[in-house]
């Protein structure tokens, strides 16, 4: 190890790890290990893949090179980050802008030509994958996905575990609640309660998940 070595353990094996991995990699770090709880989740490129915490959580090196979570399931990325003990890197594409005035918080990870305009906060363990684009004073909850290409106008609010998907935009001042599902190609003009899934242009509410069994999160 050189002194000035950047390190970084990663948590996940799927095809998002290695997205994950590429920008790691062109920023300098080594991945010194990768973990996975699922087998059948594991990516056929990925190699030398350790067991993850969930089965053996005592078993789990907690202590060592900071981790990232590259689970794409919100859920699943916040129930192994409430079970590690580690600290967390982020990982921000060379491509992506994002404004001096605004936080990105600590197991993020910003994808290749997306933006955060300023005055915007991004939570912990989020994903702004590639080309989303958030404008100014948004505040993303923490455990979100906001997808490729979902542009979220200025004011927005995002709450945790909420998924923008794909190409979605939602227009100025709109609140959406927490771990929510915002469909692919969706136009959200309206507030969106916690646990909806909206769909469609305009943005209609499909269903409303039963909020116990989120709340075990
Ligand atoms: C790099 C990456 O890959 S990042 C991953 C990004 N992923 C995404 O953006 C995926 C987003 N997912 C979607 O859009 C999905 O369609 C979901 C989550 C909204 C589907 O939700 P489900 O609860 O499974 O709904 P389901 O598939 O049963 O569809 C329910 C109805 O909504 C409609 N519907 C589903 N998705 C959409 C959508 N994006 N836009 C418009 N209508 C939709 C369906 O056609 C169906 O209509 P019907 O009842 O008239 O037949």
């Amino acid at each position: 190890m050189t002194k000035h070595e950047k390190r970084v353990r990663i948590y996940g094996a799927g095809g998002h790890s290695h997205v994950i991995k590429d920008v790691l990699r062109q920023n300098g770090y080594v991945i010194t290990d990768t973990f996975d709880d699922k087998p059948e989740g594991v990516h056929h490129a990925s190699k030398h893949v350790n067991m993850g915490a969930r089965a053996h959580l005592n078993d789990f090196p907690h202590q060592g090179d900071p981790v990232i979570i590259a689970v794409g399931i919100n859920s699943d990325r916040a129930e192994i980050a409430r079970i590690l003990k580690c600290s967390y890197e982020t990982a921000i594409h060379q491509s992506a802008i994002i404004s001096e005035s605004s936080s990105i918080g600590e197991g993020t990870v910003v994808f290749a030509g997306a933006i955060v305009q300023p005055n915007t906060v991004v939570g912990k363990h989020v994903i702004v994958n590639t080309g989303a684009s958030i404008d100014h004073d948004n505040v993303i909850g923490d455990y979100a996905h906001i997808s490729p290409k979902a542009a979220l106008c200025g004011h927005v609010e995002v709450g945790e575990g909420s998924h923008i998907g794909v190409g979605a935009v939602v227009i100025p001042l709109v609140k959406i609640g927490k771990w929510c599902t915002i469909g692919a190609g969706t136009i959200v003009l309206n507030d969106v309660p916690n646990y909806a899934t909206v769909v469609g242009n305009p943005g209609k509410i499909i269903k409303i998940l039963n909020p116990k069994k989120r709340e075990k999160l």
